[in-house]
């Protein structure tokens, strides 16, 4: 087997030298290992060109959402098998995937095990392989990214300031291919799986790969419903989120409204298209194959 492995150096606060290592271990002589680690500069286009020019049978990636995301956005039509390595500050996917948080059980699954396709969403001209939203989230990532603070930390030291800035809440107009609905809330999300990567479920009917997404339009910050997402069993009240599963959507809103995908701050938007593309990606999640 001929692996790509991207490393991100700086997600997660978090020095990958031992996931190299154990990578490094499992391969024997019939697998080759080629390593790219991102700059965050024009890694997009270095790493489509690598995949153009040599051929691969696994990418495997050490980061979080954001760099798992870039890859899928490399591989365009030719999706090959991703095998996650988590080491972001979230990992909203690999939790969302059930993927074990203990190395020496990931990087065997990452590497050979059996692969499960995953939905996508299209979001304007990038991906979304997890969670994407308007208002408050998005502006606690622009704020986290701005931050010196990385890591689980960093991102409750932002949350707490973020809550007392934000402008919400939004006026969103959501148009999908039956309604236009006009609906108003201090964040709305484009959610394909169930969970944020702290464990908060925001979308308990979520599926990753039913060919649908669902757009959740938070309607206020209301302290025990959001300890409530703490607990899968424990219904949201419909006063505080409202979920509209859909395949496509348009979205707009009056002013610009901080967004982000996967955890990647994009910028203020008015507008945002989205579609589902279903069974997009392969991702490493079974057990690994006994050969
Ligand atoms: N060498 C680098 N120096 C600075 N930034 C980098 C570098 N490599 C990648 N990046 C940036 O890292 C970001 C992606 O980080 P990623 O989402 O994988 O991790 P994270 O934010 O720590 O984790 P999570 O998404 O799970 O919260 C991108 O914005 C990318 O531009």
């Amino acid at each position: 087997m001929n692996f790509l492995f991207i490393i991100n150096p700086i997600s997660g606060n978090e020095d990958k030298t031992h996931l190299l290592k154990m990578v490094k271990n499992k391969l024997n002589r019939e697998h080759q290992l080629s390593i790219y680690k991102t700059t965050g500069k024009d890694d997009l286009h270095k790493i489509k060109d690598k995949l153009l020019n040599q051929k691969f049978d696994r990418v495997l990636v050490a980061g979080g959402d954001g760099t798992i995301k870039m890859i899928a956005e490399a591989m365009g039509e030719n999706q090959l098998p991703i095998g996650i390595i988590p080491a972001g500050s979230a990992n909203g996917l690999a939790s969302d995937l059930d993927i074990p948080d203990n190395a020496k059980d990931f990087v065997p699954i990452a590497m050979f095990g059996e692969t499960k396709k995953i939905d996508a969403i299209q979001i304007n001209d990038q991906l979304g392989l997890h969670i994407s939203d308007f208002g408050l989230n998005a502006e606690l990532i622009k704020e986290f990214e701005s931050s010196f603070l990385r890591g689980k930390l960093g991102y409750a030291i932002n949350s707490i300031t973020t809550l007392f800035q934000s402008k919400g809440p939004y006026e969103f107009e959501i148009i999908t291919p039956t309604e236009t609905l006009h609906k108003k809330g201090i964040m709305l999300a484009l959610a394909n799986s169930k969970k944020f990567g702290t464990g908060a479920v925001i979308n308990p009917n979520g599926k990753i790969d039913d060919g649908i997404f669902e757009i959740l339009i938070f309607k206020k910050l209301d302290v025990l419903e959001i300890l409530k997402t703490l607990d899968i069993d424990k219904q949201l009240s419909s006063d505080f989120v409202e979920c509209i599963p859909v395949k496509k959507v348009t979205i707009k809103t009056k002013i610009p409204v901080d967004f982000q995908i996967d955890g990647e701050y994009c910028k203020s938007l008015k507008e945002v298209n989205a579609h589902i593309l279903p069974k997009k990606l392969k991702i490493a999640i079974g057990k690994q194959p006994l050969t």
